[in-house]
């Protein structure tokens, strides 16, 4: 199976223009390392909290770099500049509600302003894209609840087949599969 390629995302003003260091996007990249065992390779992106700009790296990362899952942190607040998911919605075929519902429930046990995200996620022909919010402490909070469900998603999808360290995750496939 060829290695699976996944696009890092940071949407951040301040971190586009090196007004601070991005924390975000490596700390993506240290979960999946540590989680992930079958090989995969990170697409790695920075940009400003502008709508045709994340909608056309959401796009060239899921039909050019043909990354299999997106995972973007940051922009999905309730200010004006914050945009992440309508850029979102408008690049996918189809929304994916539920990580949105449970990324914002268990995050809820650890901060009330965890209901000031509106992180979705949707997809793109066989992309899964699946928004965090921009705390970097935010990224392993969010993606220990609904990264047990995205090997198998993927696999619905045809994508390569992603196997992670049961030690640090459990991947969940119905049985037989
Ligand atoms: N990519 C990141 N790297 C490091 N820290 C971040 C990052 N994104 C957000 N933060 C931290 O989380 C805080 C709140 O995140 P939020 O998304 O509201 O940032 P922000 O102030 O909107 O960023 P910006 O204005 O640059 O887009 C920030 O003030 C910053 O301290
Ligand atoms: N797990 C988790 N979810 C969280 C947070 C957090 O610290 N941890 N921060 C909240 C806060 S304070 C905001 S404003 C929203 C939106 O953040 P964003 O605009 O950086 O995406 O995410 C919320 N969701």
């Amino acid at each position: 199976m060829n290695s699976a390629k996944i696009g890092i995302v940071t949407v951040s003003d301040r971190a586009s223009r090196g007004e601070y260091q991005d924390l975000g996007g490596p700390a993506i990249n240290d979960y999946l390392q540590v989680v992930l065992t079958s090989e995969w390779q990170a697409v790695p992106r920075v940009i400003p909290d502008e709508q045709a700009v994340i909608e056309q790296t959401l796009s060239d990362l899921c039909d050019q770099q043909d990354c299999c899952l997106v995972i973007t942190t940051g922009g999905t607040g309730p200010s004006r500049r914050d945009v992440t998911p309508e850029a979102t919605e408008s690049v996918c075929d189809r929304m994916m509600p539920g990580f949105g519902e449970l990324m914002r429930q268990v995050s809820l046990t650890k901060v009330p302003t965890a209901i000031l995200s509106r992180q979705t996620a949707g997809l793109r022909g066989d992309s899964l894209i699946v928004n965090l919010p921009g705390k970097p402490k935010a990224i392993a909070e969010c993606l220990d609840a609904v990264f047990p469900a995205i090997p198998y998603c993927i696999d619905l999808m045809n994508g390569p087949r992603l196997e992670t360290d049961e030690k640090q995750l459990v991947a969940f496939r119905p049985k037989g599969k």
